[in-house]
């Protein structure tokens, strides 16, 4: 399979100086050999433009949503390259940076496939609002301007509207979701897998309910968004938002081999490493494990029966 690495340093959307650094931090680490290694061609794209901005200005273009033009038009240019990339028909593959980056990845591949479907991993909903958004950054709402909630310069970009429908969303692994993002969940009627229902009813259970899901509609692309801090905050010091009650290493490794493996996965990004907030680089190990354990299973299923 040939992948698009594409690298996105940006905090703008957290907030907290050094998620910035992740891609830098993964190259160090071989991460374009690691993918190599399990056979598949990787045409690295470098890393996407990001304007300086400083602290004083967080403010400059709403009064809530913090860099809110830098993000629209970060988010534009990376909808673009990830558009280009699925019309190549390569795997685009991004690091963050923070999640932020997901509303573009998600609006490339809306723009590619018919009926698109996004599998959101993660302690979080990242479905909140200007008005919802306790905090004004912007990490905690490119699902929820994919959906076509929120503010309209986000809900825009790279082409006016929703990006995905509602019954097309899967959210697994959230544990810590503000009250507007309760409702909105429930508003929606999103397919939510809360820590609380997936320890209820089994990691095995949810996995094939959401692929069953995925397999009875006429979907024809996913989209993948896997937020590091999915795993328990033991395991990942270095992310900004760390949540306890997450998934171990084991059940992660699970949750990517089911839905790699599964071959309708189109694109993916990985998200929310923080160099500088990493203890001796074990978070940063931890990424180049789970990044190898994705392309060991990225389209297993087609080459196993070729
Ligand atoms: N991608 C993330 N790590 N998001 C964390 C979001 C935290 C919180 N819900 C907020 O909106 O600020
Ligand atoms: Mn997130
Ligand atoms: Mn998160």
């Amino acid at each position: 399979m040939d992948i698009n690495l594409l690298t996105v340093p940006i905090m703008y959307g957290c907030d907290r100086n050094g998620a910035q650094y992740g891609p830098k931090k993964l190259r160090e680490k071989n991460v374009v050999k690691t993918i190599e290694n399990q056979n598949h061609k990787v045409y690295d794209f470098g890393s996407l433009f990001i304007p300086e901005i400083s602290e004083s200005e967080k403010y400059a273009d709403h009064d809530h949503i913090k860099y809110l033009k830098s993000i629209t038009n970060i988010n534009n240019n990376l909808a673009h390259l990830v558009y280009n990339s699925l019309n190549s028909e390569n795997f685009p593959f991004i690091i963050g940076g923070d999640h932020a980056l997901g509303l573009g990845s998600i609006s490339g591949a809306s723009k590619y496939f018919e009926n698109l479907a996004v599998i959101w991993v993660d302690a979080h909903g990242d479905i909140n609002t200007e008005e919802t958004s306790p905090s004004g950054n912007s990490h905690g709402m490119p699902l929820a301007a994919a959906l076509g909630v929120g503010n309209p310069l986000l809900t825009n970009v790279y082409f006016d509207g929703p990006k995905v429908k509602p019954e097309n969303v899967y959210i697994i692994g959230a544990r810590d979701l503000d009250e507007g993002e309760i409702k909105l969940a429930k508003d929606l009627d999103l397919n939510l897998y809360t820590m609380d229902k997936i320890n209820k009813i089994g990691l095995d259970a949810v996995m094939n309910e959401v692929i069953n899901s995925i397999k009875s509609t006429n979907i024809d692309g996913v989209h993948l968004s896997f937020d590091i801090d999915a795993l328990d905050k033991s395991l990942v010091p270095g992310t900004g938002t760390p949540v306890e009650g997450g998934f171990s290493l084991e059940e992660t490794k699970k949750i990517l081999k089911d839905l790699l493996s599964t071959n309708f996965v189109k694109s993916m990004d990985f998200v929310e490493l923080n160099p500088l907030l990493d203890e001796n680089d074990t978070t940063a190990d931890l990424c180049i494990d789970l990044i190898n354990w994705t392309f060991k299973y990225l389209n297993n299923f087609l080459l196993k029966n070729a």
